[in-house]
């Protein structure tokens, strides 16, 4: 029954999505405007998460691979890099209106390698979208400076001038999205890319390379290569290369360790997206249904596996009972499946070690003294990657879910008393992306919001993503900031000019 309606949906009888334009699934990498194998010839297999069949292969390149297509990013910044502000922005808005038009098929693709359900697929395509026709607007006003000097016979002025190849490192959970804001960015201020894509999900960024293609960006300025067993000598290569000026990566604070650690070699700019931990503080004056539709907006959105997603409910004692009441009955509601399938809410995890860990996190705190409302165990029934989305009550500080970011459909509800408590609560962890705040008192935003130790609230709303927000974290979620008026600071370098007269 279930296979069948998926069939009927989207899928071919091969096991495909049936695309209309199927030039879209590539298995080829592409570098220098070539669609190329692996120098050895060979290749990996990707699976889907929600049916674990094969969706097909790609090429299995070594560092060796990554230094070629180096070597032609960096040539071709050298003509790039001269383009006018207007000819960058254009391209970038070609790349969009191409999206737009293929965006049934890059959502279909999506859903097919990440899990993730097809109107969320379909949500971050159009924020890829977003964020080139962003970067597009932003790429010609990229202004310098005129500046009095102390000397009289003397004038300053700076310009901003593109940094140089970027390499850019992206996750699993945003394959197209956490691309585009970096890629957006990049094309926008006259710097080249190459881009590695998490092994899980390479058809997204191939698709958008293709796109990046027929939209005729110039050769060398768009590479995109895919490696699984030898990722971490291309993190190195990336890293370590001298040709390379920068190093953007989206993933978790780990993975980030090393690659700061080896870009300090080059002493090469880095940006860091890292993992969070995100604290949802629902406060005794707070809207109730409005903070039960926030958190299951923040919370399963990717089936929980975005790096903002809330990881910690507190929420005050005195509603405590009646949030966790309202929220287990919403969540109770969802419908788990395969993402392609029509009404599915909640996808799959990305592989069986994420399903181990939501439920080491719920196994702990249930040998400790939670209790589940909802769920509490893997829903095997579905498929090897499914867990049940689950809400667990009298969660404390001593529970790993608590500390470790559970990166799954695991709601966690502790109480507490007064503002001071939850903000010491809030900020007792190493990472600090995100928070969230329900709450209707106007000085307690403030207060609050001022005393979080993280690079983004949200007030009254579990959704804060958009191209226009500057989005980072601080403490051991990274830094740098992307999209918005800042997403381009990253990607220049001011460059001072001194002239006496
Ligand atoms: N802050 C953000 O914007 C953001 C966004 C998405 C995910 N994340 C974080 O990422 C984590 C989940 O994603 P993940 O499991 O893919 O993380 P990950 O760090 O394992 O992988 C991210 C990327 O890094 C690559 N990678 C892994 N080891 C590497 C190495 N030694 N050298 C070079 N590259 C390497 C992976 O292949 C993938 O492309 C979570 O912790 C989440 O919070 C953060
Ligand atoms: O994982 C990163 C979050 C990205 C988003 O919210 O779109």
């Amino acid at each position: 029954m279930l296979r069948s309606r998926i069939f009927t949906r989207a899928m071919s009888s091969t096991g495909k999505p049936v695309l209309k334009n199927p030039k879209l699934l590539r298995d080829k990498s592409y570098v220098d405007g070539q669609w190329i194998s692996a120098s050895s010839g060979k290749t990996f297999k990707v699976f889907d998460p929600a049916t674990c069949q094969e969706i097909g292969s790609v090429p299995e390149h070594t560092a060796a691979d990554y230094a070629k297509a180096i070597e032609h990013a960096k040539k071709a910044f050298a003509s790039f890099s001269k383009t006018s502000n207007r000819e960058r922005s254009n391209l970038l808005r070609k790349w969009a209106s191409l999206l737009t038009e293929n965006s049934e098929d890059l959502a279909k693709i999506l859903t097919w390698e990440n899990g993730k359900p097809l109107p969320e697929a379909k949500g971050e395509i159009a924020s890829c979208v977003a964020n080139f026709e962003w970067f597009s607007e932003e790429a010609p006003r990229i202004y310098g400076d005129t500046i009095p000097s102390q000397n009289p016979n003397t004038r300053i002025h700076t310009i901003k001038q593109p940094v140089g190849v970027c390499g850019i490192i992206t996750p699993w959970n945003f394959p197209a999205s956490m691309i585009s804001r970096k890629v957006g960015a990049a094309v926008a201020t006259g710097c080249t890319t190459v881009i590695k894509p998490a092994a899980e999900t390479p058809y997204s960024a191939l698709a958008l390379a293709y796109l990046a293609e027929e939209a005729g960006i110039p050769k060398g300025v768009v590479n995109v290569l895919t490696t699984n067993e030898h990722v971490q000598d291309v993190g190195r290569e990336i890293c370590e290369n001298p040709l390379v000026s920068k190093v953007t990566f989206t993933g978790s604070t780990n993975v980030g360790r090393i690659l700061m650690k080896q870009a300090a070699s080059t002493l090469k700019k880095v940006s860091f997206e890292l993992g969070g931990n995100a604290p949802f503080i629902v406060f005794e004056d707070a809207d109730i249904d409005a903070a039960v539709d926030g958190a299951i907006a923040s919370k399963f959105r990717g089936s929980g596996q975005t790096c903002i997603c809330a990881n910690r409910f507190y929420v005050h004692e005195k509603i405590y009972d009646e949030f966790a009441k309202k929220l287990a009955a919403k969540v109770s509601g969802f419908k788990v499946g395969n993402g392609l399938e029509e009404g599915t809410t909640q996808g799959p995890l990305i592989n069986e070690k994420a399903v181990q860990k939501v439920d080491r996190h719920v196994q702990d705190a249930l040998g400790k003294h939670a209790h589940a409302l909802v769920g509490g165990k893997p829903a095997t029934e579905l498929g090897e990657n499914f867990y049940s989305p689950t809400v667990l009550v009298d969660v404390d500080a001593s529970m790993a879910v608590t500390q470790e970011e559970t990166f799954g459909p695991l709601a966690a509800l502790s109480k507490f008393s007064t503002d001071e408590e939850v903000i010491k609560l809030a900020n007792n962890v190493e990472v600090g992306l995100a928070a969230y705040i329900y709450t209707n008192n106007n000085s307690r935003v403030h207060r609050v919001s001022e005393g979080l130790q993280v690079g983004m609230v949200g007030v009254n709303t579990g959704l804060i993503t958009e191209s226009a927000l500057p989005f980072g974290g601080v403490k051991e979620s990274g830094f740098g900031r992307e999209g918005s008026k800042y997403g381009l600071d990253d990607y220049l370098v001011i460059k001072s000019v001194v002239n006496a007269i």
